[in-house]
This record gives structure tokens, C-alpha cells and sequence, in this order.
């Protein structure tokens, strides 16, 4: 294949690598660059450092015809492209706002490093602004050096999903460029383009409303889930059942059924975040966002609703007792511990008293970094979570859960009880093997 377009993608995690092989598998060239070196080092040896569906061959393949070049070295990744996406992380920092300090650091970079034209997307999330402030902080390098090099910054945010992240890239919902420069938005709409089939997915619009399209979606996925939470919450001291609610309210085609799941609370390096750095912009500018807040308050208390079920069931002392986790990471289909409810139920079994023996398909050695040592056993296949164990609790709906033989959970499990932050089984079906069985809402 011909090479079409040659990329700097800066930052090589879920975005950045993900990114940066999407592009590469359309043929163009992709300088994926990252501080890490040991990252980088392993990219170079075909070891993908997160779990991500469909992506290791993806590198693999391109990284052998030479379409993507693993470096660390900005400077000639930029003299070689002319387009360069910034994709390093944006974490809160302790007040919430977004911690832009690497981001701020590549801008400052690009000025020092670019000699020739240049086209800067922020593919990171970042706050309504931050476009500009980058652009100014370009700006002064180039004029410290006394150099003239055209540059133009673009907000390109990213929607793509950890679990699914290389099937979001290669069929977007929508690409939301926010430039007001004809020549970028062209150029980023024919690199696109295989990837955008039907053209009215690309959305045109100025920068700081491209920035805002990023937070106002994930605010607003956050809100469906709190505020399913929050009804599920109402139909346990009424008696209704969130399962049944979710499917009268799904219906409504005006609502629709995604991301109404009631569960132990929204986890992942995004959703807490961003909603947290949202609440930050909005108390920035004198606006206190009210919905906002709740949003927030009400996940931090959902990731308790499961062990206060289980501090009902078997008193606030937990002491002596043992407690079967399946699931670690904070949703299905990733390594990804990034505020994974497990984090805050398993403390707090521990805090109790209890212990914890544990199996995850995917995030057990990094939950082995992350999790306390003590009283906390791993064990590398599902059922063998149950053995001496006094109940089940399931926190990630891996798909390997999904329908267990209940018949060996209520034989192994010393009580057969189970916990379940996901609502995936039929409390009828659980009844008749004689397991009480909690759940989120009902
Ligand atoms: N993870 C997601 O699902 C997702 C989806 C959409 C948007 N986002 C946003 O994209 C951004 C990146 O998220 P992520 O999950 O890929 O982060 P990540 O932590 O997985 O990866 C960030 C990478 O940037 C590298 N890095 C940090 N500073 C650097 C520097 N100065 N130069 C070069 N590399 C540097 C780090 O070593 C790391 O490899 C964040 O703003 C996030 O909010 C994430
Ligand atoms: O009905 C639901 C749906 C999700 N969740 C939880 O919500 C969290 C986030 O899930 P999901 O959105 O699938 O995962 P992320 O990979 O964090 O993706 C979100 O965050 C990314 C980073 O900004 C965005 O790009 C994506 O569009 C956005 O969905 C997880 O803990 C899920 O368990 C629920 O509790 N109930």
C-alpha cells in the first residue's frame, strides 16, 4: 500500500496506541512516540502493554511493513510528519480539575522541536480553552527561536470505549473536528475518510465547543448511570424491581436502552474524571453545576450499596470470613483498574475484618500492584474462587460469569449467597438452587 500521510501520535496508552495503529493500518506512516521508555521498548518487541481486543495484531502486522514506528525521540518523529496528535493523559488533579501539565509540556515541545509546518490535534480530553492556551504557548517558542512555521491547532476529541476501542476507531459514531481553518479540517477529513463511510458523521465546529462536546457526553453518560443508580436505590424500598424499570423506561424511543444499567457505580480513567473536571470548569467561571455534583456523589455512594448489603447479611464484623471476587477491573473486556469499584468494596471487606480470594481474566497482575497484600488471594481459574469461601460477589460481568453452574456455587460456597453489583442472574433461577441472592434494585 501506499503511504499516505505521515503522523506524530504522542503518547502511546489506550488512545494514543489505539490511534496510532488505526491510522497506520489505513498505510499511513505513524511515529507513535512515548516518554516510557520500557514502554516503548516492549511496543518494539510486539508486547502490547494493556489488554485491548483485536489490537496486538493490528501493531504486529503494521509495525512489520514499517507503517509504525515506536520512539521516543519527538524530534524526528515531528521533522518527518505533518500532522502530530497529542494523546497523553489528563488525570484529576486532587481539587478535580484536569491536570494538564503533560499536555502543556508537548505544546511546549512542538514549538522547541517543529521545522517545518504543522497541523497540532488535541485528541486528549481537555478543558474548554485549553486550544487556546496551547496555540499561545506554541506561539511564544517559535517566537523565542525566531522562527516562522505556519501551525494550526485542531480539537479532535475521542469517543472509543476501553474493551472496544480498535472497532470505535475503525466505525466511529461521529468525528468531531474543531477547527476553523479550511486547509486542517480538510486534511483530518481525508484521513478519516476510509473510516467515515457516511460523511454526515463528521461534525464540523470551533474549538471550544469541540472541547465541550467531550465532557458534555461523558457527563452525560455519567448522568444516565447515576441516575439509575438512584432509581434503582428508590425501587429497593419500594419494592419494584430496576430490571423490570429499565426496560419500561428503554422503551421510550426518546430514551432508548443504553447505559441505563443500575450496578455498583461507574468506574474508568474517564467517567469520574472528566465529570469532576467539568464540575471544575463550570466553578471556574462563578457556575456552581448542581446536576453535576450529584452525579458525582451519587457514584461515590453506589460503590457502597454492595458491601453495606453484605454487612446486613452478616453483621458489620466481617472478621473470620472469607468472600469469592470475580471481577477486578472496572468493566469488561480490559485490564483497566483505573477507579474500579472492586478497589473500594475489596478495602472495605478488608477494613471489616473479612478476606478476599479472587480471579479476573485479565487484571490480576496489575490489581496485584493496586490491591492490598494481605488477605487478598489470587487464583488463576473462576470456580476456584468459591473453594472455603463464605460467599460470592460479583463486580465485573466478564462474560465467563455470565451463567456459572450454580449447582457447584451453592455446594462450594460454605453459605450459598451471592452479591451481585452487575444484576446478571434470575432470582428465580437462584432461588431453586436454594441461593439468596442480592442485587442492585431490587
Ligand atoms: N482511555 C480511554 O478510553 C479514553 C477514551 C477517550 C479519551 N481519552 C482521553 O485520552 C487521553 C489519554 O488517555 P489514555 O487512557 O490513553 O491514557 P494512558 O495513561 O493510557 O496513556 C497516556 C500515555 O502518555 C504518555 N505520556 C505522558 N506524558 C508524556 C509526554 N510528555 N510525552 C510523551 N508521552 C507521554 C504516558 O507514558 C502514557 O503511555 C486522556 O485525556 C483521556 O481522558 C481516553
Ligand atoms: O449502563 C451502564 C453502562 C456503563 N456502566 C459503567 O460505566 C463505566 C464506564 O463504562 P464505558 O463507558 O463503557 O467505558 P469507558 O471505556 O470508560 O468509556 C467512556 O469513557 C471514554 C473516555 O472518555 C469515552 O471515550 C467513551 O465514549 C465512554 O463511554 C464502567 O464502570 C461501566 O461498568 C454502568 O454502570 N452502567
Amino acid at each position: 500500500m501506499v503511504v499516505k500521510i505521515n503522523i506524530t501520535v504522542i503518547g502511546t496508552g489506550y488512545v494514543g496506541l489505539v490511534t496510532g495503529t488505526c491510522f497506520s493500518d489505513l498505510g499511513n506512516r505513524v511515529y507513535c512516540v512515548d516518554i516510557d521508555e520500557n514502554k516503548i521498548n516492549a511496543l518494539k518487541k510486539g508486547i502490547i502493554p494493556i489488554y485491548e481486543p483485536d489490537l496486538e495484531k493490528l501493531v504486529v502486522k503494521n509495525y512489520e511493513k514499517e507503517n509504525i514506528i515506536f520512539t521516543t525521540e519527538l524530534e524526528i518523529s515531528l521533522t518527518n510528519s505533518n500532522i502530530c496528535f497529542i494523546c497523553v493523559g489528563t488525570p484529576a488533579s486532587d481539587d478535580g480539575e484536569a491536570d494538564l501539565t503533560a499536555v502543556f509540556e508537548i505544546a511546549k515541545n512542538i514549538g522547541k522541536l517543529m521545522n517545518h509546518d504543522m497541523i497540532v490535534v488535541t485528541k486528549s480530553t481537555v478543558p474548554v480553552g485549553t486550544g487556546d492556551k496551547i496555540k499561545s504557548i506554541i506561539s511564544k517558542e517559535l517566537k523565542d527561536r525566531g522562527v516562522e512555521y505556519g501551525f494550526e491547532v485542531v480539537s479532535n476529541p475521542e469517543f472509543l470505549k476501553e474493551g472496544t476501542a480498535v472497532k470505535d476507531s475503525m466505525r466511529p459514531d461521529r468525528v468531531i473536528i474543531g477547527s476553523d481553518n479550511d486547509k486542517a479540517i480538510a486534511i483530518l477529513k481525508e484521513l478519516y475518510a476510509p473510516y467515515v463511510k457516511n460523511h454526515e458523521r463528521f461534525i464540523i465546529m470551533d474549538i471550544k465547543s469541540a472541547e465541550m462536546s467531550k465532557y458534555a457526553s461523558n457527563a452525560m453518560l455519567a448522568t444516565r448511570i447515576s441516575f439509575m443508580n438512584e432509581i434503582a436505590n428508590i425501587c429497593e424500598k419500594t419494592g419494584a424491581d430496576v430490571n423490570q424499570v429499565r426496560l419500561g423506561v428503554g422503551s421510550d424511543a426518546r430514551i432508548g436502552y443504553s447505559f441505563l444499567y443500575a450496578g455498583c457505580g461507574y468506574g474508568g480513567s474517564c467517567f469520574p474524571k472528566d465529570v469532576k473536571a467539568l464540575i471544575k470548569t463550570g466553578e471556574n467561571v462563578g457556575y456552581t453545576p448542581k446536576i453535576l455534583k450529584e452525579v458525582e456523589r451519587i457514584n461515590q455512594n453506589q460503590k457502597y450499596v454492595i458491601i453495606n448489603k453484605i454487612k446486613k447479611h452478616f453483621g458489620d464484623d466481617l472478621t473470620g470470613l472469607k468472600f469469592a471476587v470475580w471481577g477486578l477491573s472496572f468493566k469488561p473486556g480490559t485490564d483497566d483498574m483505573r477507579e474500579a469499584p472492586s478497589i473500594v468494596i475489596i478495602n472495605e471487606i478488608l477494613k471489616a475484618g473479612g478476606s478476599v480470594k479472587t480471579y479476573d481474566p485479565k487484571s490480576m497482575e496489575l490489581s496485584k500492584t493496586i490491591l492490598p497484600k494481605d488477605n487478598v488471594e489470587y487464583v488463576s481459574k473462576r470456580d476456584q474462587v468459591l473453594d472455603n469461601c463464605d460467599a460470592l460477589i460479583l463486580v465485573t460481568e466478564w462474560n465467563e460469569f455470565k451463567s456459572p453452574d450454580f449447582n457447584k456455587i451453592a455446594k462450594t460456597l460454605k453459605s450459598p449467597v451471592i452479591f451481585d453489583g452487575r444484576n446478571q442472574y434470575d432470582d428465580e433461577v437462584l432461588s431453586k438452587f436454594g441461593i439468596k441472592y442480592y442485587r442492585i434494585g431490587r
